[in-house]
């Protein structure tokens, strides 16, 4: 039996979302994934980030086509997951590329900035680098079933396979001279809670590389364009208390220039290294910025430093904000709940991020304790019928006396009316599901003669533009400073991550083929179920 499946990707149940079909489209559930155009993105300049081609992406384009049948497949599985998890490193372009000791003290020593013209002050006995091929185990649970609960299995005996990834942090040997760099920073997208401490953590690491020239792209890959939009210089001064503030010290935007204009741009301003802190557009982009250097044969190294609060991005434990988001959202919640819970047939309705993936709104729900009915993308549901929300509202009304539903933003879109707007870098414009449900549950009631007091709270921006909690601090750090040593180290068009609670270095087309989704099936989402004690709505 040939069968052609993904390495990586748990299947997920969901209408017209074949993952493991040879012929996935670039969308779903009527929704499009601009950036999966991204492997297919030529540098010409005619290639502008504002009127991109929508391009099927073939996602299995490196998959291996699997014949269990062959005795030796899982063997030829893992060099090919091995061939497709390869990093890019400059010498793959500059043959005659070569590498000095590193100017990064596991051992500080003061001060850091000094020329080193005398040498280079790593050539002490200590042994804490990152050996080049360290490696981080993808997947770690061994499922003895296919039938186990959230079993990822590869062959039909849900075969333990190993998926190894390259381990992230500083190397003994660097490739660039710390004097000859000029680092840029760019935030792209919406805000996300920790761009500032990413942003703080590059400079300052930067700082201890001996990099003298650091620079921030103001407002996303706009800034490189923009001729009224001046560089900002960074050191460590300016940087020291941005992670106390939310936002983006750089400021963020959608859409912009076409790849070659930044390119361009980077060749004028003498960019070498380049630190992209975006979503799954962002790093579409960061992945045709790294193929047109590679092409123009500029010594540069790209590394992105994935930012979306919708947890979006393939692979990764989490992205950096989302802790924070779920934290926050505890507020919205929270508040819902007391007015539901205070009014006579009180209904509340959160509404949290998630264009295309649901992890906000089951995490926060999961946290709260406080929610009866969680809806997400992912999990298709009918408002009316005996099976739908609404029946289920009135129930939860007759027998509790009130109800809180959690909602993200780009559930139940199918009952809206589709506008067919764009936003300038081309993600679909959603329609309000909140707004929605809430007229809904109004007219049902009324319908019936049930009084109900319904209250809508979308806390969105609030929970985007606050500053980032404990836990994404750390991780913003760690994050932070492994782009620049994967900078430093040689490698370009890859992005930083945390698998399993290890640092990793991940080829960029790998987390971003599409967009990562709760699983249905997964243990986490029966978890959410269980917690809030709601049926299937279908
Ligand atoms: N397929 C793509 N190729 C190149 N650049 C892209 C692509 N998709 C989006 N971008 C650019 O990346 C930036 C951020 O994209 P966007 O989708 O708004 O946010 P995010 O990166 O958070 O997903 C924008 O400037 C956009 O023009
Ligand atoms: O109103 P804006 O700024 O376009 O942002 C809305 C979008 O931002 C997000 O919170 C995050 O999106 P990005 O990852 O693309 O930045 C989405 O959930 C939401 O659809
Ligand atoms: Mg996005």
């Amino acid at each position: 039996m040939g069968t052609l499946l993904h390495a990586i990707t748990p299947k997920l149940a969901l209408p017209g979302h074949d993952f493991s079909s040879s012929s996935s489209s670039s969308s779903y559930y009527g929704l499009t994934f601009p950036y999966l155009n991204s492997r297919f993105q030529g540098s010409s300049s005619s290639t502008r980030l504002a009127k991109k081609i929508r391009v099927s992406a073939d996602s299995t384009k490196h998959s291996p086509a699997v014949d269990f049948s062959d005795p030796g497949w899982k063997s030829k599985f893992e060099k090919d997951f091995e061939a497709r998890f390869n990093i890019p490193h400059i010498t793959d372009v500059f043959d005659d590329a070569v590498s000095i000791p590193s100017t990064f003290c596991l051992r500080m020593r003061t001060p850091v900035s000094e020329e080193f013209a005398g040498g280079y002050p790593s050539d002490e006995e200590w042994h804490g680098y990152i050996n080049k091929n360290d490696r981080v185990l993808l997947k770690v649970i061994r499922y003895s079933s296919p039938t186990s609960a959230g079993a990822e299995c590869i062959d039909p005996d849900c075969t333990w396979v190993e998926q190894w990834v390259h381990r992230a942090g500083p190397r003994e040997k660097i490739y660039f001279r710390p004097e000859e760099v000029k680092a840029a920073i760019v935030t792209c997208g919406g805000l996300c809670p920790g761009l500032n401490d990413v942003i703080r953590q590059i400079v300052i690491t930067l700082e201890i590389y001996g990099v003298k020239k650091i620079v921030g792209i103001p407002f996303g890959y706009r800034g490189f364009s923009a001729k009224e939009l001046n560089e900002m210089p960074l050191s460590r001064k300016v940087v020291q208390n941005i992670h106390l503030s939310g936002g983006s010290l750089l400021g963020v935007s959608r859409g912009g220039p076409s790849i070659s204009e930044i390119v361009d741009s980077m060749e004028e301003r003498g960019i070498n290294m380049l630190f992209v802190l975006g979503g799954n557009g962002t790093h579409a982009g960061a992945n045709a910025i790294h193929n047109e250097c590679r092409m123009r044969r500029m010594k540069v190294a790209v590394v992105g430093v994935p930012k979306t609060i919708d947890n979006d991005i393939l692979l990764m434990d989490k992205t950096f904000g989302f802790d924070t988001a779920v934290e926050e959202a505890q507020r919205a919640i929270n508040s819902a709940y007391i007015e539901a819970h205070s009014a006579y047939h009180g209904v509340g309705i959160v509404k949290l991020m998630g264009r295309s993936s649901g992890f906000i709104a089951m995490h926060a729900s999961l946290a709260s304790g406080q929610i009866d009915i969680c809806l997400i993308p992912e999990v298709p549901f009918n408002l009316h019928g005996p099976h739908g929300v609404l029946r289920h509202l009135k129930y939860l009304i007759e027998t509790k006396g009130s109800a809180v539903v959690c909602v993200a933003e780009g559930a139940g879109q199918n009952f809206l009316e589709k506008t067919n707007a764009r936003d300038a870098s081309g993600n679909v414009v959603f329609g309000d599901i909140g707004v929605h449900i809430q007229q809904e549950i109004k007219k049902s009631f009324k319908a019936i003669s049930v009084p109900v007091d319904v209250k809508y709270i979308d806390p969105t921006y609030m929970i985007r533009a606050c500053r980032a909690n404990a836990s994404d601090g750390i991780l913003c750090t760690v994050l932070g400073q492994n782009a620049v040593h994967g900078a430093f180290a040689g490698y370009s068009g890859i992005t930083v991550g945390i698998c399993n609670t290890h640092y990793v270095y991940l080829p960029i087309p790998e987390v971003i083929s599409y967009p990562r989704l709760v699983d249905p099936n997964s243990r986490m989402w029966h978890r959410c179920l269980t917690s809030t004690g709601q049926p299937d709505f279908i």
